[in-house]
Protein backbone atom coordinates (compact mmCIF):
# COMPACT_ATOMS: atom_id res chain seq x y z
CA UNK A 1 0.00 0.00 0.00
CA UNK A 2 3.05 2.29 0.85
CA UNK A 3 5.22 2.11 -2.33
CA UNK A 4 4.19 -2.02 -2.25
CA UNK A 5 4.74 -2.53 1.21
CA UNK A 6 1.81 -2.87 3.76
CA UNK A 7 1.69 -2.62 6.98
CA UNK A 8 0.14 -4.47 9.76
CA UNK A 9 -1.54 -1.91 11.03
CA UNK A 10 -2.42 2.01 9.81
CA UNK A 11 -1.28 3.51 12.77
CA UNK A 12 2.27 4.89 12.14
CA UNK A 13 4.31 6.10 15.29
CA UNK A 14 6.96 9.02 15.62
CA UNK A 15 9.82 7.81 18.18
CA UNK A 16 10.62 11.40 19.83
CA UNK A 17 10.12 12.51 23.19
CA UNK A 18 9.37 9.66 25.16
CA UNK A 19 10.35 9.66 28.75
CA UNK A 20 12.19 7.37 28.43
CA UNK A 21 13.64 3.78 25.74
CA UNK A 22 12.01 1.21 27.82
CA UNK A 23 8.87 3.14 27.42
CA UNK A 24 9.49 3.93 23.80
CA UNK A 25 9.60 0.12 23.47
CA UNK A 26 6.47 -0.80 24.54
CA UNK A 27 4.32 1.82 23.52
CA UNK A 28 5.49 0.72 19.91
CA UNK A 29 4.76 -3.02 20.84
CA UNK A 30 1.59 -1.88 22.42
CA UNK A 31 0.04 0.18 19.32
CA UNK A 32 0.79 -2.60 16.99
CA UNK A 33 2.45 0.03 14.40
CA UNK A 34 3.84 -1.32 11.81
CA UNK A 35 5.74 1.99 10.89
CA UNK A 36 7.77 3.94 12.89
CA UNK A 37 9.61 7.08 11.90
CA UNK A 38 12.99 8.33 13.31
CA UNK A 39 14.92 11.87 13.13
CA UNK A 40 17.75 12.30 12.21
CA UNK A 41 18.89 15.83 13.39
CA UNK A 42 16.89 15.12 16.24
CA UNK A 43 18.09 11.81 17.70
CA UNK A 44 19.35 13.96 20.72
CA UNK A 45 22.46 11.79 21.22
CA UNK A 46 20.92 7.76 21.83
CA UNK A 47 22.48 7.22 18.49
CA UNK A 48 23.18 3.93 17.67
CA UNK A 49 21.47 2.25 20.55
CA UNK A 50 18.16 4.44 19.94
CA UNK A 51 18.35 3.07 16.06
CA UNK A 52 18.94 -0.66 17.60
CA UNK A 53 16.12 -0.50 19.80
CA UNK A 54 13.91 0.74 16.83
CA UNK A 55 15.05 -1.92 14.33
CA UNK A 56 14.88 -4.39 17.38
CA UNK A 57 10.60 -3.48 17.20
CA UNK A 58 10.38 -4.95 14.03
CA UNK A 59 8.50 -2.29 12.76
CA UNK A 60 9.62 -0.44 8.90
CA UNK A 61 11.94 2.71 9.57
CA UNK A 62 10.75 5.52 8.22
CA UNK A 63 13.08 8.60 8.72
CA UNK A 64 12.07 12.01 8.74
CA UNK A 65 14.11 15.58 7.94
CA UNK A 66 12.28 17.01 10.87
CA UNK A 67 13.35 20.28 11.59
CA UNK A 68 15.03 21.09 8.14
CA UNK A 69 13.73 24.48 7.04
CA UNK A 70 15.37 24.38 3.37
CA UNK A 71 14.96 21.83 0.24
CA UNK A 72 19.04 21.64 0.46
CA UNK A 73 19.13 20.84 4.40
CA UNK A 74 15.71 18.24 3.58
CA UNK A 75 17.81 16.73 0.81
CA UNK A 76 21.19 16.59 2.64
CA UNK A 77 19.31 15.01 5.42
CA UNK A 78 17.37 12.18 3.32
CA UNK A 79 20.44 11.25 1.68
CA UNK A 80 22.37 10.88 4.74
CA UNK A 81 19.81 8.71 6.41
CA UNK A 82 19.89 6.61 3.38
CA UNK A 83 23.69 5.64 4.16
CA UNK A 84 23.03 5.69 7.51
CA UNK A 85 19.94 3.56 7.38
CA UNK A 86 19.86 1.64 4.33
CA UNK A 87 16.54 2.71 2.86
CA UNK A 88 15.40 5.33 0.32
CA UNK A 89 11.91 5.58 2.33
CA UNK A 90 12.18 9.47 3.42
CA UNK A 91 8.97 11.27 5.20
CA UNK A 92 10.24 14.51 3.81
CA UNK A 93 9.52 17.77 5.99
CA UNK A 94 10.13 21.48 5.10
CA UNK A 95 8.80 23.08 7.52
CA UNK A 96 8.26 27.18 6.50
CA UNK A 97 6.74 28.79 9.81
CA UNK A 98 8.35 29.05 12.90
CA UNK A 99 4.87 29.45 15.29
CA UNK A 100 2.95 27.11 13.22
CA UNK A 101 5.60 24.83 12.22
CA UNK A 102 3.68 24.87 8.82
CA UNK A 103 5.51 22.95 5.91
CA UNK A 104 7.00 25.00 2.88
CA UNK A 105 4.92 23.90 -0.31
CA UNK A 106 7.52 25.68 -2.20
CA UNK A 107 10.57 23.98 -0.87
CA UNK A 108 9.08 20.54 -0.48
CA UNK A 109 7.85 20.70 -3.94
CA UNK A 110 11.29 21.60 -5.17
CA UNK A 111 13.24 18.49 -2.99
CA UNK A 112 10.69 16.17 -3.83
CA UNK A 113 11.87 16.66 -7.25
CA UNK A 114 15.21 16.07 -6.41
CA UNK A 115 15.02 12.94 -4.03
CA UNK A 116 12.04 11.44 -6.19
CA UNK A 117 14.70 11.83 -9.34
CA UNK A 118 17.54 10.04 -7.17
CA UNK A 119 15.22 7.21 -6.44
CA UNK A 120 13.98 7.89 -2.97
CA UNK A 121 10.51 6.74 -1.89
CA UNK A 122 8.98 9.99 -0.69
CA UNK A 123 6.49 10.86 2.01
CA UNK A 124 5.80 14.64 2.02
CA UNK A 125 4.49 16.06 5.60
CA UNK A 126 2.35 18.89 3.53
CA UNK A 127 -0.65 21.17 3.73
CA UNK A 128 -4.13 19.80 2.19
CA UNK A 129 -3.73 21.68 -0.54
CA UNK A 130 -5.00 20.02 -3.88
CA UNK A 131 -2.60 21.67 -5.99
CA UNK A 132 0.17 20.95 -4.00
CA UNK A 133 -0.79 17.22 -3.96
CA UNK A 134 -1.53 17.42 -8.00
CA UNK A 135 2.32 18.30 -7.90
CA UNK A 136 3.49 16.46 -5.57
CA UNK A 137 2.49 13.26 -7.37
CA UNK A 138 3.53 14.73 -10.82
CA UNK A 139 7.22 14.58 -9.15
CA UNK A 140 6.67 11.19 -8.36
CA UNK A 141 5.47 10.62 -5.05
CA UNK A 142 2.86 7.88 -4.25
CA UNK A 143 2.21 8.93 -0.69
CA UNK A 144 0.73 12.13 0.26
CA UNK A 145 0.45 13.42 4.04
CA UNK A 146 -1.58 16.17 4.81
CA UNK A 147 -1.23 17.41 8.09
CA UNK A 148 -4.41 17.16 10.60
CA UNK A 149 -2.83 20.51 12.53
CA UNK A 150 0.23 21.70 13.27
CA UNK A 151 2.66 19.47 15.10
CA UNK A 152 2.48 18.58 18.74
CA UNK A 153 -0.96 20.84 19.00
CA UNK A 154 -3.52 18.07 19.70
CA UNK A 155 -6.24 19.93 17.92
CA UNK A 156 -7.18 16.82 15.62
CA UNK A 157 -8.31 17.46 11.72
CA UNK A 158 -8.36 21.58 11.95
CA UNK A 159 -9.67 21.61 8.31
CA UNK A 160 -11.84 18.54 8.50
CA UNK A 161 -13.47 19.87 5.08
CA UNK A 162 -10.56 20.56 2.79
CA UNK A 163 -9.10 16.94 3.58
CA UNK A 164 -12.55 15.36 2.81
CA UNK A 165 -12.19 17.29 -0.33
CA UNK A 166 -8.21 16.14 -0.35
CA UNK A 167 -9.85 12.35 0.18
CA UNK A 168 -12.32 12.22 -2.60
CA UNK A 169 -9.93 14.23 -4.98
CA UNK A 170 -6.85 11.21 -4.58
CA UNK A 171 -9.22 8.25 -4.69
CA UNK A 172 -5.92 6.43 -5.99
CA UNK A 173 -3.23 7.85 -3.61
CA UNK A 174 -2.59 6.80 -0.26
CA UNK A 175 -3.17 9.55 2.09
CA UNK A 176 -1.77 9.35 5.48
CA UNK A 177 -2.65 12.39 7.81
CA UNK A 178 0.12 13.60 9.77
CA UNK A 179 0.02 15.50 12.82
CA UNK A 180 -1.90 17.50 15.54
CA UNK A 181 -3.84 14.34 16.49
CA UNK A 182 -4.37 14.05 20.49
CA UNK A 183 -7.19 11.95 20.95
CA UNK A 184 -8.21 8.60 19.50
CA UNK A 185 -11.26 9.76 18.64
CA UNK A 186 -9.52 12.23 16.34
CA UNK A 187 -7.81 9.40 15.00
CA UNK A 188 -10.37 7.21 14.03
CA UNK A 189 -12.63 10.14 12.50
CA UNK A 190 -9.77 10.02 10.39
CA UNK A 191 -9.68 6.60 9.42
CA UNK A 192 -13.53 6.83 9.02
CA UNK A 193 -13.19 9.57 6.64
CA UNK A 194 -11.07 7.22 4.63
CA UNK A 195 -8.02 8.06 5.18
CA UNK A 196 -5.31 5.33 4.48
CA UNK A 197 -3.43 5.70 7.58
CA UNK A 198 -2.46 7.96 10.96
CA UNK A 199 0.90 9.16 12.27
CA UNK A 200 1.58 10.67 15.31
CA UNK A 201 3.35 11.33 18.03
CA UNK A 202 2.98 14.01 20.49
CA UNK A 203 -0.07 12.17 22.31
CA UNK A 204 1.42 9.09 23.05
CA UNK A 205 4.91 10.79 23.67
CA UNK A 206 3.42 12.88 26.73
CA UNK A 207 0.59 10.98 27.43
CA UNK A 208 0.72 10.27 31.13
CA UNK A 209 0.86 6.40 29.86
CA UNK A 210 2.62 6.52 27.28
CA UNK A 211 2.07 2.61 26.73
CA UNK A 212 -1.82 2.98 27.91
CA UNK A 213 -2.20 5.79 25.30
CA UNK A 214 -0.49 4.12 22.31
CA UNK A 215 -2.45 0.89 22.35
CA UNK A 216 -5.66 3.33 22.60
CA UNK A 217 -4.94 4.81 19.24
CA UNK A 218 -4.25 1.17 17.83
CA UNK A 219 -7.81 0.10 18.41
CA UNK A 220 -8.88 3.63 17.35
CA UNK A 221 -7.31 3.43 14.28
CA UNK A 222 -8.61 -0.11 13.45
CA UNK A 223 -11.82 0.84 14.52
CA UNK A 224 -11.82 3.85 12.40
CA UNK A 225 -10.92 1.35 9.25
CA UNK A 226 -13.73 -1.13 10.16
CA UNK A 227 -15.90 1.51 10.07
CA UNK A 228 -15.35 2.90 6.55
CA UNK A 229 -15.15 -0.36 5.13
CA UNK A 230 -18.58 -1.44 6.20
CA UNK A 231 -19.69 1.92 5.23
CA UNK A 232 -20.69 4.44 7.89
CA UNK A 233 -24.39 5.88 7.30
CA UNK A 234 -24.95 9.19 6.01
CA UNK A 235 -26.29 12.03 8.32
CA UNK A 236 -30.27 12.74 8.19
CA UNK A 237 -31.68 16.11 8.44
CA UNK A 238 -34.79 14.56 10.03
CA UNK A 239 -35.77 11.69 11.62
CA UNK A 240 -36.37 8.11 10.18
CA UNK A 241 -38.30 5.74 12.58
CA UNK A 242 -35.54 2.63 13.00
CA UNK A 243 -38.96 0.19 13.45
CA UNK A 244 -41.14 -0.40 10.64
CA UNK A 245 -44.43 0.00 12.09
CA UNK A 246 -46.42 -3.32 10.19
CA UNK A 247 -50.65 -2.52 10.91
CA UNK A 248 -51.55 -1.41 13.85
CA UNK A 249 -51.75 -2.83 17.59
CA UNK A 250 -55.49 -3.56 18.52
CA UNK A 251 -56.31 -2.86 21.91
CA UNK A 252 -59.29 -4.54 23.89
C1 LIG B 1 7.27 12.83 14.57
C2 LIG B 1 6.77 13.01 13.24
O1 LIG B 1 7.07 12.21 12.44
C3 LIG B 1 5.98 14.19 12.82
O2 LIG B 1 5.31 13.93 11.67
C4 LIG B 1 5.15 14.90 13.75
O3 LIG B 1 5.95 15.41 14.73
C5 LIG B 1 3.98 14.20 14.37
O4 LIG B 1 3.13 15.15 14.87
P1 LIG B 1 2.49 15.10 16.34
O5 LIG B 1 3.66 15.10 17.27
O6 LIG B 1 1.63 16.31 16.42
O7 LIG B 1 1.71 13.84 16.43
Amino acid sequence: MFYGFTPASRLMLGTAGYPSPALLRDAIAASGAGIITLSLRREGGEGAGFRDLLRASGCRLLPNTAGCHSAAEAITTARMARELLGTGWIKLEVIGHADSLQPDPFALLEAARVLCAEGFEVFPYMTEDLILGERLVEAGCRVLMPWGAPIGSGQGLRHAEALRAMRAHFPDVPLVIDAGIGAPSQAMRAMEMGFDAVLLNTAVARALDPVGMARAFGQAVEAGRLAHEAGLMPPRDMAVPSTPVLGMARLG
